[in-house]
């Protein structure tokens, strides 16, 4: 990826024209220009990095000083990207608290933070808003939630939960969230929300119906012990350099290949 610097408006004229969107996570500077030369659209510096970096169990420790540090290493290296910084657990609870935590994020050279939550989140995407700060919302399985949710389940599988979460992304992108991220979520209720909703929509195990596609870089280049999600596709098998295997998912992602029908979850459980 070379040229200008992505902005939200041409993520979102991408998502209007279907052209579909490459979401990675990085965390230092030489894997995120790594990525946006392999053509990846959207850097997301996900709190993720408390398991994948830290080798923590949840993303619950992780605190805004390190997703700041992170940003910055990933800001420093990056040209072309859209840069996006994941708000740390229980640091956007109310609206002071969140403008301040989003400020240090924004200062540090992220140009979006992402939240997650349900329609709860309103009065603070509408403030940070206001304030000119781009907010993604994260519905679905949100990690910070694990403990409440009993581990890592896929949401949204009853009727009810989907016209829950399908209000829930309508209050927010009113409340002017500019972005979605779905994760763990039925592809047919992925699909209704992203034709219902005038941002981009990311998936994560959501199918292939979003308006984006994103990945923990080190589970797409198969770091670890075991497959770490059912939504994970190794894309280093085959692959001659890491820059290769992250081109490979790009052009998985824009061609639709990527995910298929096993990197998703039913909306009913069969029965047992
Ligand atoms: N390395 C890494 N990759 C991730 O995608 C990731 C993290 N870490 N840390 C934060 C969260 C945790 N994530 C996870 C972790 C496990 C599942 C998982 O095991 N899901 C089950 C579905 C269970 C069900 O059917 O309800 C699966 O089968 O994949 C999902 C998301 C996604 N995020
Ligand atoms: C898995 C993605 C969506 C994320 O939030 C993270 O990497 O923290
Ligand atoms: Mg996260």
């Amino acid at each position: 990826m070379s040229g200008p610097r992505i902005t939200l408006s041409r993520l979102k004229k991408m998502a209007a024209d279907k052209e579909r969107i490459a979401v990675l996570t990085a965390y230092d500077a030489m894997f995120a220009r790594t990525a946006e030369l392999a053509g990846v659209e959207v850097l997301l510096i996900g709190d993720s990095l408390g398991m994948v970096l830290q080798g923590k169990e949840s993303t619950v420790p992780v605190t805004t000083a390190e997703i700041a540090y992170h940003t910055e290493c990933v800001a420093r290296g990056s040209q072309t990207a859209f840069i996006m910084a994941d708000m740390p657990f229980m640091t956007y609870n109310d609206t002071a608290m969140a403008c301040r935590d989003a400020a240090t994020l924004m200062r540090a050279g992220a140009h979006m933070v992402k939240l997650e939550g349900t329609g709860w989140l309103a009065d603070v995407i509408a403030q940070l808003s206001r304030q000119g700060v781009p907010v993604c919302a994260h519905l679905g399985l949100t990690p910070q939630s694990v403990h409440k949710f009993g581990g890592y389940k896929v949401q949204g599988k009853t009727a009810e939960a989907a016209e829950i979460m399908l209000k829930d992304a309508y209050a927010l992108v009113d409340a002017g969230a500019d972005m979605l991220l779905l994760e763990c979520v039925p592809p047919d209720l992925a699909r209704r929300i992203t034709e219902s909703v005038a941002v981009p929509v990311v998936g994560i195990g959501a199918g292939a119906d979003t308006d984006a596609q994103v990945l923990v870089m080190h589970d797409m280049l198969g770091l670890g012990e075991r497959k770490p999600a059912k939504f994970v596709r190794n894309f280093m098998n085959g692959s001659e350099s890491i820059q290769q295997a992250i081109e490979r998912y790009v052009q998985a992602v824009k061609d639709g290949s990527f995910p298929a029908a096993e990197h998703c979850f039913a909306a009913v459980e069969s029965g047992h």
